[in-house]
């Protein structure tokens, strides 16, 4: 049994997102996500949807065998619980794959880290699908008149 554990905010879902819990799944018998705490999103703007939200869509999804929310202080917390065999990481994930390798060690946990592709598409970005959204509905004309001459 292989086990897989996939990570990320999942804030707003799209292609790109299934292709990575798709690809994720295919090394192995099991996947399982761990969900982005609210509160430990700091590298970009807070995610739109609550983190209860965000993990029952992820929960939903097809290639996803067990999803959960990460924990609030310590993110090798949840995988010494699971002891993956494979940790995946996004094509955007800023960690650098043989820094986390060398920290799971020093935590006695030898899963390897594997990083998937890039699934192209410009609306496969949760932060270009709320960049589509403010240019195309953005804020109302106050006049009320919808550029109508
Ligand atoms: C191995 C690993 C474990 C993680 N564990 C947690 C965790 O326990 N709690 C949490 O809030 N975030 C955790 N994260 C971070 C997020 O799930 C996410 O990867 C990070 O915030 C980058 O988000 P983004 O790629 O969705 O922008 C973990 C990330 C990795 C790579
Ligand atoms: N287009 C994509 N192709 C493949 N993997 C993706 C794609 N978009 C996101 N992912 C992966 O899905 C996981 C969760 O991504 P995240 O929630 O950061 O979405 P995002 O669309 O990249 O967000 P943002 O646009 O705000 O950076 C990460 O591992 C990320 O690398």
């Amino acid at each position: 049994m292989i086990r897989v554990v996939a990570t990320g905010t999942f804030d707003i879902l799209h292609p790109g997102h299934l292709y990575y819990l798709e690809e994720s799944r295919n090394l192995g018998d099991e996947l399982s996500v761990i969900v982005a705490r609210d509160a430990n999103v700091k590298h970009k703007p807070r995610p739109f949807l609550p983190e209860d939200q965000r993990l029952r869509m992820i929960r939903a999804l097809k290639p996803v065998d067990h999803a959960l929310l990460g924990d609030l202080h310590d993110m090798f917390r949840p995988i010494a619980e699971i002891r993956p065999d494979i940790i995946t990481l996004g094509f955007n994930q800023h960690f650098d794959e043989e820094h986390l390798r060398q920290k799971l060690r020093e935590r006695g946990l030898d899963a390897d880290v594997v990083r998937i592709p890039g699934y192209p598409g410009s609306l496969a970005s949760s932060s270009k699908i709320i960049e589509r959204i403010l240019n195309t509905r953005g804020p109302p004309d106050p006049t009320g008149s919808h550029g109508e001459e």
